[in-house]
Order: structure tokens, then sequence, then C-alpha cells
């Protein structure tokens, strides 16, 4: 059977509710767009596969929930992703300012160079 991929990189999703992370990793993925917003529960995940200089590179990407009860369990993704996007709402200033809320888990969670 074909190889499916050669290397896999693990992506992670965070930050508030209702930033858009979801909307983001479908239109990323399946170049969708859900105009309706359904909190996520705990965490889901996504990936695609590309070919770049004839080495496939599969990302999986991990959704996570953004609402504060969710975030012991979504903090437990932090420590095996490989890199870490923070991703704000430009419309929502408050979203922009809970960063360092966010970086300050990522820092306590995430391993020395995420
Ligand atoms: N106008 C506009 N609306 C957007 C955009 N991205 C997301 N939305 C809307 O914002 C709402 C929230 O988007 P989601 O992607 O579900 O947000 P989320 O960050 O995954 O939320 P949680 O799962 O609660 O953490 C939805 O109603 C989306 O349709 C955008 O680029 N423009």
């Amino acid at each position: 059977m074909e190889k499916q991929y050669d290397v896999l990189f693990r992506l992670l999703l965070i930050r508030d509710s209702g930033v858009g992370k979801t909307c983001l990793l479908c239109h990323f993925t399946d170049n969708e767009f859900h105009s309706s917003h359904i909190s996520k529960i705990g965490v889901d995940f996504k990936m695609k596969t590309r070919e770049v200089d004839g080495i496939k590179v599969r990302v999986q990407i991990w959704d996570t929930a953004g609402q504060e009860r969710y975030q012991t369990i979504t903090k437990q993704y932090y420590r095996w992703a490989q890199g870490i996007f923070s991703v704000y709402d430009i419309s929502s200033e408050p979203s922009y300012q809970h960063i360092m809320k966010w970086v300050s888990a990522v820092d306590e969670y995430a391993p020395e160079d995420p």
C-alpha cells in the first residue's frame, strides 16, 4: 500500500470561544464556511496532506473549545503540539486583549519549543 504521508505535523488552534477557530480550519481543509456558531465541546481535529518538494506532508490540526469550562481538557493537548496558532477575532478588541492569558497557558502546558 502506498504511504499516505512522509512527515506529520501536529498543530493546535487556541483562544477564546467564537473567534472563528473552527471556521478557519474548515476553510483550510474543506474550503467551507459555516455561518452558525455551535460552541465546540472539548477538541476535534482535521487533516490535510500536501506534497512539498516531493515530500508528502500531513498536518493534523486540533481545534480546541474556547469556553473556560473545557480548558482542563484542552490544555492536555498543548504538550505534544509542534505548533500552536493563537487565533483572535479582528472585530473584537477583547479577544485580542486576552492574548496574555493564552500565552501564559502555552508557557505552562506546551513543550519548550512549540
Ligand atoms: N463575518 C465573519 N464571521 C466569521 C468568520 N469566521 C468565523 N465567523 C463566525 O463566527 C462564529 C464563530 O465561529 P467558530 O469558528 O465556530 O468559532 P470558534 O472559535 O471555533 O468557537 P468555539 O468552538 O466556541 O471555541 C460563527 O458564527 C462563524 O460563522 C469570518 O471570517 N467572518
